[in-house]
């Protein structure tokens, strides 16, 4: 596929509500995303980043408004036709197959590849990330936390997406493996141009390797910023870093 116009946002929400059968949650969320930035979704419980997340992948009730992918507005289409068009979706927990190996992991997310593609694909995620080539052979379920989430991505990337949506991929891991996986979503982004729309709930990692921040309340952007700005935003801070606002920050 021919990569995007440059001036043309990657991804766009205009005006978007979704939410499900119940009624939206989304109240007309409103942003764009460019190819190779990485932006993450901050907001207090059930503000809605989930939600969001799923309705750009179109796993949700639609109300109003509209995604576009490359210009293209996408809204009416179903999850398996916008992975085709190379949005890809890592959701939160485990989701591999426990009883298989990192191979057959890896076989599994690449099912709507051609065959003939599959075997090139796996090889190239196996080159990707080392740990998983050492692993290969390996029940998934084997694996340690952080080595699973990686391999959740591979399952992911292995189709080519250009933009990715992670739901809170370091829950669980031990300080350490988070740092792993953010640098890896960081490589992602910087040399393969992928972008990247990430729910976290360890926002200081997390800021650290995104451009930009949306804040989310109750459905409606809050606010949205660079995130080196967000990331000291006194309101921000206080809300959700646990940090204590000083006379520095609030200048
Ligand atoms: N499958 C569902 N059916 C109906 N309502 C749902 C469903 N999933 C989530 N919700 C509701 O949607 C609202 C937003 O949930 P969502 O999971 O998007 O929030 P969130 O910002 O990701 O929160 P958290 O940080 O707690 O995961 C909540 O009120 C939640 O109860």
């Amino acid at each position: 596929m021919s990569p995007p116009l440059p001036d043309l946002p990657l991804l766009e929400l205009r005006d978007l509500r979704a939410g499900y059968a119940a009624g939206p949650i989304l109240h007309g969320v409103s942003f764009s995303l460019a190819a190779g930035r990485i932006a993450t979704l901050l907001g207090g419980n059930g503000a809605g980043k989930s939600t969001l997340l799923r309705a750009v992948y179109g796993a949700n009730r639609h109300y109003g408004g509209a995604v576009l992918f490359e210009g293209r507005d996408i809204t009416a289409l179903s999850p398996p036709r916008r992975l085709a068009l190379g949005i890809g979706f890592v959701p939160q927990g485990r989701c591999n197959f426990a009883a298989m190996t990192v191979a057959e992991n890896l076989l599994m997310g690449g099912y709507t590849l051609k065959r003939t593609e599959r075997e090139a694909a796996i090889a190239a995620m196996l080159e990707r990330f080392p740990v998983l080539a050492r692993k290969a052979g390996e029940a998934a379920g084997n694996l340690s936390g952080g080595e699973q989430q990686v391999l959740e991505m591979a399952m992911v990337l292995i189709t080519g997406p250009r933009l990715l949506l992670l739901d809170e991929p370091s829950l669980g891991l031990s300080p350490r493996m988070q740092a792993e996986v953010f640098a890896t979503v960081a490589g992602l982004a910087r040399e393969s141009g992928v972008a990247v729309l990430m729910v976290e709930q360890n926002l200081r990692g997390a800021l650290a390797i995104s451009d930009t921040a949306i804040v989310l309340e109750m459905g409606r952007k809050f606010l949205e910023g660079p995130a080196a700005e967000v990331a000291v935003d006194p309101r921000i801070r206080h809300a959700y870093l646990g940090g204590n606002v000083t006379a520095a920050d609030a200048a």
